[in-house]
C-alpha cells in the first residue's frame, strides 16, 4: 500500500508516518509538504527508524517486501510510482494564538479552508483514492475537500478516533474497569458536539450503565483532554501518539478489508467491525449534508457501509445538535 501524506512534514504528519513505517515496514510512504527541507529529512530519519523497527538485518527475501520511505515535492503527485492508495491529509495553516483553548478546532477554519483548497487543487491531478482528513475543524474540513474534489462521497474520512479512546480512559476510570475493557464508540461532531454512544456501552464484552452524572464527566473529559495536553505540552505539540496510533487502526482495517475481499472465503464488502469516523451523509441518521462520525465499515476504497445505530432519544437529540454545529454556514465552510 502507498501512502501520501499531504501535509507530512507537520508535527502529526511525520509522527502518522514514523507510527505507520513501525507498525508495517511493507508500506510505501511519501511526505509531501512546501516545507520540503523538513519533509525530507522526517523521511530520512523515519527510514533509519524503519531500520531497527525492522529488526535489520533482514535476509534478502524479507527485505524485498520492505516499502521506501520519501519525501516528493506536491507537483511530482501525479508521477508517484506506485500511484497513491490513500492520502491522508495533515496540511495545515499556522496555529492561531489561542490554540489550546476549547474551540480551537473552530479557530482553524478559516486558515485551513484555504489551505485544502489548495490540496484539492493539487488532488485533483490524480485518480480518485480514499483520503484520511486530520485537518482540523475534521468535519467541515472533510466536507470542504469532498465538494471541491467531486470524488465519491465514500472515499472520505475523517479522523476521530482518538475519542473512542478518550472515553474509554474516563469510563475505565469511573467504574475501576481497565480501559482496554471499555467498548464506547463516539459519533457526532470531532469537537464540542461529541456523542458518546453509551446505550452500546460494553466492559470486558457485557453491556453496562453508567449514571448521568458519570455520562456528562466523559463528555466534558473528551472535549478537554486534548487541549490540557496541548497547553501542558505546547499548543504545537498536540495529541500525536494517540492520533497516529489510531490512524494505523484505520489503515489496518482498510488492507484488512482488501486482502479479506480479495480472498475467495471472504465477504466482498471488507471489514464488518464498525469503526466511527467523519464521511459526508446522504440520508443516514436523517441528515441530508455535512459530515458527521458514524459508524462505518472500511474497505480498500474508503467507507463500504455506513451503518445506522438505533440511538436513544438522548442520543438522537445530542447528534441532530451535532449536525447543526458542522452545518451552520456550510456553504462557507
Ligand atoms: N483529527 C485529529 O485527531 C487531529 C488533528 N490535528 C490537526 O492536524 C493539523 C496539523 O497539525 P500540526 O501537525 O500540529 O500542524 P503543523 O503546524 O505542525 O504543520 C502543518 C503543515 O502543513 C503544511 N502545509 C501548509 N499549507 C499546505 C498546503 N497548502 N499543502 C500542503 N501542506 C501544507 C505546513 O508546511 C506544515 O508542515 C491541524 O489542523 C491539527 O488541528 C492534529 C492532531 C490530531
Ligand atoms: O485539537 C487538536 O489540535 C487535536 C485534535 O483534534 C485531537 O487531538 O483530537
Amino acid at each position: 500500500m502507498h501512502i501520501v501524506l499531504i501535509g507530512g512534514a507537520s508535527t502529526i504528519g511525520s509522527t502518522v508516518a514514523d507510527t505507520l513505517a513501525t507498525a508495517d515496514p511493507t508500506l510505501d510512504i511519501t511526505l509531501v509538504d512546501p516545507a520540503t527541507e523538513a519533509a525530507w529529512a522526517h523521511a530520512v530519519d523515519i527510514t533509519h527508524a524503519a531500520f531497527h523497527a525492522a529488526g535489520a538485518p533482514l535476509g534478502g527475501e524479507r527485505a524485498d517486501s520492505f516499502g521506501t520511505i520519501q519525501a516528493a515535492d506536491i507537483d511530482a503527485l501525479p508521477a508517484l510510482d506506485p500511484a497513491p492508495d490513500l492520502v491522508i491529509v495533515t496540511a495545515a495553516g499556522p496555529r492561531p494564538d489561542d490554540a489550546t483553548d476549547r474551540d480551537a478546532r473552530d479557530a482553524e477554519l478559516e486558515a485551513n479552508r484555504a489551505v485544502v483548497d489548495d490540496v484539492a487543487d493539487r488532488l485533483r491531478a490524480i485518480e480518485s483514492v480514499p483520503v484520511l482528513v486530520l485537518t482540523n475543524p475534521i468535519d467541515r474540513i472533510t466536507h470542504r475537500l469532498w465538494r471541491r474534489l467531486g470524488w465519491p462521497r465514500k472515499r472520505f474520512l475523517g479522523y476521530s478516533l482518538s475519542e473512542t479512546a478518550r472515553a474509554a480512559h474516563e469510563i475505565g476510570r469511573q467504574t475501576g474497569a481497565h480501559p482496554c475493557t471499555v467498548t464506547c464508540p463516539v459519533m457526532g461532531e470531532h469537537g464540542e458536539g461529541i456523542v458518546p454512544i453509551f446505550s452500546k456501552l460494553r466492559i470486558d464484552g457485557d453491556p453496562a450503565t453508567v449514571t448521568a452524572d458519570q455520562r456528562s464527566a466523559v463528555r466534558e473529559f473528551v472535549r478537554r483532554v486534548p487541549f490540557e495536553i496541548a497547553s501542558r505540552r505546547g499548543a504545537n505539540e498536540t495529541s500525536r501518539w494517540v492520533t497516529s496510533a489510531g490512524v494505523v487502526r484505520v489503515v489496518r482495517s482498510m488492507i484488512d478489508a482488501g486482502s479479506t475481499a480479495r480472498s475467495s472465503t471472504g465477504p466482498a464488502g471488507g471489514s464488518r467491525t464498525a469503526i466511527c469516523l467523519s464521511t459526508p451523509l446522504d440520508g443516514e441518521y436523517g441528515f441530508d449534508d455535512g459530515c458527521l462520525s458514524v459508524p462505518v465499515t472500511l474497505t480498500a476504497t474508503g467507507v463500504g457501509d455506513i451503518l445506522e445505530w438505533e440511538l436513544t432519544e438522548e442520543e438522537t437529540a445530542r447528534l441532530a445538535a451535532a449536525h447543526e454545529r458542522v452545518t451552520a454556514d456550510l456553504e462557507l465552510s
